[in-house]
Order: C-alpha cells, then structure tokens, then sequence
C-alpha cells in the first residue's frame, strides 16, 4: 500500500475544521499531522511534516495562510471565504514561482452545491430574470456567501456571452438593501437565520414560468466528501484551481 498522505488542518477547532479533523483521522489513505488554530505558529505546519494543508479559517487570514504554504511548497486546500479576483491575482502569481505547487478554492465543497451552480450557470441565458437567495447560520461572518458570489459571477458571464440583457427592475424608490446587493448584475439576497446551515436558491423567471435551482446543506458532514476529493487531489493539479468542479468531470 502507498504512504499516508500527511495533511494539516488551519482553523481545527472551528465548525468546519473540526469535521474536516474527523474525516482526515478516518481515512486510511490520509494521516492528520497537525490540527492548528490561531494561536499557532504558521512554522508549525513546516514542522508537522503536512504534504496538503486544509484552510477553514477566516477571511481575513486566509490569504497569509496559503501564500506561507505555497511558499513552503505545501498543496493547499482552501474553503475558507474572502477569494476575490485581486487575491487570486496574487495567488495565481506567487504561484508562478512555485510551478510544483497545487492550490484548490473552493467555494463549496458539498457535491450538489457544486452541481446546483453548474446548472445556473448552464440555464442563466435563457430566462429573462435572475435573482439569488442565499440562507445561512447566523454566526457566519460573510455576506454574501462565497458561493453566492462564484454562482452570480458564472450567471453573469454565461448571460453576458450569449448577449441575454439586464434582468427587468422597475425599482424607482428602495429601501437600502431592499434588493439585494449586485453581483455583476444579478441581484443577491443573504438571509441569516438560527437553525440553518448553508442554503442557496437561484430564481430564474421567464414569461409565465420560475425555474428554481436550490440547494441545502443540513450538516457540514456534506462537505466532507469534497474536502478528501481534494486533498487527495491537489498534489496532481499543479497551480491555480478554483471551485472543485475542476477536479471533477460534470460533462459526463
Ligand atoms: N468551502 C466550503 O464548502 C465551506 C466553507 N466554509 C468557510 O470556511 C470558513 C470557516 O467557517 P467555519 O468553520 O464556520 O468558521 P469558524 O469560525 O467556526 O472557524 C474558523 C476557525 O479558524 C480559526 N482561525 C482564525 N484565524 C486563524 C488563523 N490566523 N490561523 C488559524 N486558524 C485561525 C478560528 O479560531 P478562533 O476560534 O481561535 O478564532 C476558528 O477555529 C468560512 O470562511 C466559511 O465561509 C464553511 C463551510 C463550508
Ligand atoms: O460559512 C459557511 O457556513 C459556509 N460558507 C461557504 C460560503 O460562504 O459559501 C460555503 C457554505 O455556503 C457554508
């Protein structure tokens, strides 16, 4: 049998980083070297030996984080929010100097969340309006989610590619947030309610017709599946990926 691969986990004691804790312990193929939190030292991770480093912290340090690791020659996995294009710029960049090195964003993990935004994106031109829910926890610290924003911006460029207009909006007069943040376009709705965990519906609207595309996610062991797919993944995807669909063959 080939070697365990050793991985490291940023964020452990967090509501996702202590899932993605028990899964990497459960698997046979996987040997969890380090389970880190804020208090530790990023030379921790040198130390432990970690092949792939797991990030579920937080927006405002992600970007550190895996900017160490690659330059440690480190793979990293990253579901922690807060990617917009400027850090993925300086991602894709730093990268350039670290050719071995692989790197997965990804802003949802769940299989049908990755699924869900693959169908928008596939239906987004042929209805005339769209709009966005997304519905979460209310100890989340984000707004919009990050997979509502990725979701909005692949609606955004399908219907920009295939020349669909503005969704219709007669709003003269709103309250602020009223309709929602804009998204490239497409208006998006975040919802934070105790009791949920993570929930996105995208609402398209044709002449006479609504086509809705939902998601939920009822347990974070839903991402867990996704989290394993790409630790035992990255290594092979030298360079930038961002959402796990790049790991996976959705045209089959
Ligand atoms: N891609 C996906 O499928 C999913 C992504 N997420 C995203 O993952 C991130 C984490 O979510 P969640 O687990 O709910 O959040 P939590 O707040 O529960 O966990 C974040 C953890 O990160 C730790 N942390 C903060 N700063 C650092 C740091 N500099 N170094 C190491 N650890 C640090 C925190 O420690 P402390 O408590 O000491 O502050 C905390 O334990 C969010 O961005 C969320 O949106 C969530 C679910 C699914
Ligand atoms: O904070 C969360 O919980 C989640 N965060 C990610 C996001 O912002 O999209 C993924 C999932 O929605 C859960």
């Amino acid at each position: 049998m080939t070697h365990a691969i050793p991985v490291a986990v940023l964020g452990a004691s967090g509501r996702m980083g202590s899932e993605a804790v028990r899964a990497i312990e459960a698997a046979e193929d996987l040997q969890l070297v380090a389970a880190l939190g804020r208090a530790d030292s990023l030379q921790d991770l040198v130390a432990s030996g970690a092949q792939v480093v797991v990030d579920l912290t937080v927006p405002d340090s992600t970007e550190q984080n895996v900017a160490f690791a690659v330059e440690h020659g480190i793979h990293a996995v990253v579901g922690t929010t807060g990617w917009d294009a400027e850090r993925l710029g300086r991602l894709g960049n730093l990268l350039d100097q670290h050719p071995g090195v692989g790197v997965l964003i990804a802003p949802n993990f769940a299989l049908g969340s990755v699924l869900a935004t693959a169908f928008a994106a596939r239906a987004a031109r042929y209805f005339e309006s769209v709009e966005l829910i997304e519905l979460h926890h209310p100890d989340k610290v984000d707004a919009p989610s990050g997979t509502a924003e990725r979701t909005a911006a692949l609606i955004a460029e399908a219907r920009r590619d295939a020349g669909v207009p503005a969704s219709p909006d007669a709003t003269r007069t709103a309250r602020d947030g009223a309709r929602g943040c804009d998204i490239d376009g497409v208006r998006v709705h975040s919802v934070r309610l105790r009791g949920l965990v993570a929930h996105q519906e995208v609402l398209f609207g044709g002449a006479g017709e609504q086509l809705t595309i939902r998601h939920d996610s009822f347990h974070r062991e839903s991402f867990m599946p996704g989290v394993l797919l790409g630790v035992r993944e990255v290594a092979g995807h030298p360079g930038l990926t961002v959402g796990l669909d790049g790991y996976l063959d959705l045209q089959a």
